[in-house]
């Protein structure tokens, strides 16, 4: 980011040139304070060639200058703030982004599809990165060509020629596979370790892309942020372009499918979105509790759904919570997504944790001692992301100061991050976690209702709150409504009766047994 100082002289410099120098020197240091926040690799995909960037001849607004729709949807939805506080930072004041689409821009060139981690002789044709070079219309990894969707389909010729939807369009494109902004390489099924919390979502996962839908459908991988929902998604896009060339693929987030309904109703492009979507033959979309209160693209996505599925088009979606949770989901869209294989991603135990961080330090070609791996395996708990996050860290450290990695550097490295994640349960945190999980309230929690829709997650309450916060008996029973410690001790009782006999979960649709919701009350617990 540019101090004060440097933005004074910014400002000295360019009084003293001539306009056109001024407009170019006030671009140059745009992006390099863009570059400075988005990282060199999304700034080369979104900002290279075709964008332009300044400040209007008024100086109230930003002119960001792209060669198509596609580009201001994108860098709108993506890169706006990031954009702002560049502009911010280096004319030191708050402007509007004003967005025009620049038709003499120099379209793109060509692609290089370059295949990564293939052997010698033996190309992974679904591990590319997509490198744009300027001169050509811009492809977008996420759909085959239209060329390409009329390809020869392997593995299901009967089925997939059946799904490859009749008159649709071909394959306009849809987002970039990896996720928006960014030009990552998809991440793999091979990359993926498996683990007790895992290894239920990857054999489903593995099983979609055998039999692109034919097994169960739609997939749904729900679970915490950072826990593997969105390597997963791209791994099965990847696996089943691998399996079925040809497949035309859309991978979305829901919100680029919200952002691109809403421009093709802005834009009376309906019919074209529609064919699109609903002409897939295989949509995977990340993120669909985005749709949440989204009424007119939960109406649409509805649709597509079932265009797609009545015709046997393998969907994969994911979520930060079990589709009967995501509040304001329609009752229709949240039935459809419970009509496949709905699979929770738990937060890694300790082995697949220390399993996961010897792989990503293997794969970054390092060697790091075992007491290290157990020292971040034991203090990372909750989040994948935090684990690499944290294993990053400790190989910056020891890079940074020159040492090799010993557990002095991982301490040193570490002692904020773990200060901060390093969880403690707490009675009201049981309260919290309980009450949202049943949408009940704290006082009724703690009330004398015995009705069952108080007393079963009250019971459940003090269960989990005797497992998890090493509180005494009598002192769980005082938290939740002045009981006494036989009240707890017998309801802790009762829950562990029930998990031993397997029982039904009597109140919430969506979740068969105790069992799982004392697992998705405890990973929100952190546990
Ligand atoms: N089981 C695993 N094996 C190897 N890497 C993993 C595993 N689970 C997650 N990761 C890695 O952890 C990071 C975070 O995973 P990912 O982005 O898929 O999380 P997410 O569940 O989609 O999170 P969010 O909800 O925040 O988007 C990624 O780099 C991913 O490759």
């Amino acid at each position: 980011m540019l101090g004060q100082a440097e933005k004074s002289r910014t400002r000295d410099r360019k009084s003293a040139l001539p306009e056109r120098a001024v407009s170019d020197a006030l671009e140059s240091e745009i992006r390099d304070a863009l570059i400075e926040r988005v990282g060199e690799t999304k700034f080369g995909l979104w900002f290279g060639e075709g964008v332009r960037l300044g400040v209007s001849g008024d100086g109230g607004s930003v002119d960001v200058q792209v060669p198509n729709a596609y580009f201001r949807d994108w860098i709108k939805g993506n890169f706006a703030r990031s954009l702002a506080e560049s502009v911010k930072a280096v004319t030191g004041r708050s402007l509007p982004l004003n967005f025009s689409i620049q038709d003499e821009a120099p379209p793109f060139r060509d692609v290089e599809i370059v295949p990564e981690r293939s052997e010698p002789g033996e190309p992974r044709p679904g591990n590319t990165v997509v490198v744009p070079i300027p001169g050509k219309p811009r492809p977008r990894v996420g759909s085959t060509s239209p060329s390409s969707s009329r390809l020869p389909v392997q593995g299901f010729p009967n089925r997939l020629a059946a799904i490859a939807a009749p008159g649709s369009a071909p394959a306009a494109p849809a987002a970039p596979a990896p996720g928006p902004g960014t030009a990552r390489v998809m991440r793999r099924l091979d990359d993926f370790v498996v683990g007790p919390s895992t290894q239920m979502a990857f054999a489903a996962a593995r099983e979609m892309v055998k039999t692109a839908g034919r097994a169960f459908n739609p997939l749904v991988i729900h679970g915490g942020v950072g826990l593997g929902k969105t390597h997963l998604l791209e791994a099965i896009t990847q696996g089943l372009r691998h399996a079925h060339p040809g497949l035309n693929i859309i991978h979305v987030t829901a919100e680029s499918f919200t952002n691109g309904f809403l421009e093709a109703m802005r834009t009376s492009s309906l019919a074209g979105f529609r064919s699109r979507h609903r002409g897939a033959s295989a949509l995977v979309v990340d993120d669909v509790h985005f749709l949440a209160a989204k009424r007119a693209t939960q109406d649409e996505f509805l649709h597509t759904f079932n265009a797609l599925i009545e015709r046997g088009v393998p969907i994969v979606l994911s979520s930060d919570q079990h589709p009967r949770k995501i509040a304001k989901l329609t009752d229709e869209l949240a039935t459809r997504f419970l009509g496949g294989m709905v699979i929770k991603l738990d937060a890694p135990d300790l082995e697949t944790r220390r399993a996961i961080l010897k792989s990503k330090a293997a794969s970054r070609g390092v060697n790091v001692p075992a007491a290290v791996i157990d020292y971040i395996a034991e203090h990372v708990r909750t989040s994948v992301r935090e684990l690499e996050g944290a294993l990053h860290c400790v190989l910056a450290q020891a890079s940074l100061t020159g040492k090799a990695v010993t557990m002095t550097i991982a301490h040193a490295a570490l002692r904020e991050t773990i200060r901060n994640t390093s969880q403690v349960v707490a009675l009201r945190d049981v309260e919290k976690a309980v009450c949202s999980f049943f949408q009940v309230e704290g006082d009724g929690l703690k009330s004398d209702s015995r009705v069952r829709t108080l007393a079963y997650p009250r019971m459940v309450a003090m269960y989990l709150a005797r497992k998890h916060t090493g509180v005494s008996y009598s002192e769980i029973g005082r938290f939740f409504g002045g009981r006494n410690h036989s009240t707890v001790m017998s309801a802790e009782k009762k829950v562990v009766g029930w998990l031993k006999d397997d029982a039904k979960n009597p109140l919430l649709p969506g979740f068969e047994n105790v069992v799982d919701i004392l697992a998705d009350l405890e990973s929100t617990l952190g546990k």
